[in-house]
């Protein structure tokens, strides 16, 4: 768990974190979103001590971290940034491997996990792994930037804006894969991004900062459906608005339990925008609902969405 009791980071003599209090749970998703300069990557570096608080204190699983030495504290966290910061001169082997080395693991060891990483991040190995950094594209730089900071298996992963400079498609693929190894290993994550729709796609907690203060935290849901004011209004609101609420709302809670139909068939975990784009696609009003043995469960019904 960490905890942030009123956290004030001032630069000159203005507070660009401004009194804030946070709980990240063990296990969490926890998206720091917000405009730029609103104090996110500012709060995330003060979690590793890159950046040092002027009032407050942060906790660690009840250790302030103020009393832990900074290396042993950033060891033991992950932390991914945008512009990766892969050694130029060392393999992509040899940038993963970093910390385990620091570490002094076993060199057996900190191979097997190497080879490890490169699989779960869904690198060829043979292609990459004797490559230097500039020798890879940016989508897979930035998978050897997760893979390092996965290496020594940390509980928390900092990242911030890990995906930004990021085409669409491989941002997407890689907003994948971190929600996939986030549901597997139950790491906490702690992740900074002004991009809504990224904080509403990965996050199982939401904090909205606004110039250095906290306006609202809670799950995705509770944050669409009941915005704390004007601010977070317009900030999640927008043109997208009922397409980011029908991504928050399963296909279970929509589910008319009898009627199996025709058609292609959507899970009850799909979201009802993934629903509503397949029936789009597949120019249906309706769709058949099975779970993963291909069971029947009912169906889903276009008129029902609207209700989200
Ligand atoms: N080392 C520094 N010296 C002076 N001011 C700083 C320093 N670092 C950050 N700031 C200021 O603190 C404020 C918050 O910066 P921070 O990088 O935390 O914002 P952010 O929300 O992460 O923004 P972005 O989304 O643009 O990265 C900004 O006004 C920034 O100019």
């Amino acid at each position: 768990m960490i905890e942030l009791t009123r956290v004030t980071k001032r630069y000159g003599d203005k507070a660009v974190v401004d009194d804030l209090s946070l709980t990240v749970a063990r296990g969490a998703f926890f998206v720091l979103v917000g405009p730029s300069g609103s104090g996110k990557s500012t709060t995330l570096k003060m979690i590793n001590r890159l950046v040092g608080i002027d009032a407050g204190a942060i906790a660690v699983d009840g250790r302030n971290v103020r009393d832990m030495p900074a290396e042993a504290l950033r060891r033991g966290m992950g932390y991914v940034i945008q512009s990766i910061g892969l050694f130029p001169h060392w393999t992509v082997a040899d940038n993963i491997a970093t910390v385990p080395r620091l570490l002094r693991w076993p060199e057996a060891r900190v191979r097997a996990r190497v080879a490890e990483l490169i699989a779960l991040l869904q690198l060829d190995a043979a292609e990459v792994a004797r490559k230097y950094p500039h020798e890879l594209s940016g989508g897979q730089q930035q998978r050897i930037g997760v893979a390092r900071a996965l290496a020594a298996d940390p509980g928390i992963v900092l990242m911030d804006e890990p995906f930004g400079a990021l085409d669409p498609i491989t941002r997407d693929a890689l907003q994948g894969e971190i929600a996939r190894i986030h549901a597997a290993t139950e790491k906490t994550i702690v992740f900074v991004t002004h991009d809504m729709d990224e904080a509403l796609r990965l996050g199982t907690e939401i904090a909205i900062l606004d110039q250095g203060r906290l306006v609202q935290c809670g799950s995705p849901a509770d944050i669409l459906r009941s915005p704390a004011n004007d601010f977070v209004r317009t900030f999640v609101g927008g043109a997208d608005f009922g397409l980011r609420l029908l991504g928050v709302t399963r296909v279970r809670d929509r589910l008319r339990p009898n009627g199996a139909l025709a058609g292609p068939p959507v899970s009850p975990d799909a979201s009802l925008k993934e629903a509503l784009s397949l029936m789009i696609a597949s120019r249906r009003d309706a769709l058949p609902v099975r779970d993963g043995a291909g069971r029947s469960l009912g169906a889903v019904h276009l008129a029902d969405l609207a209700r989200a």
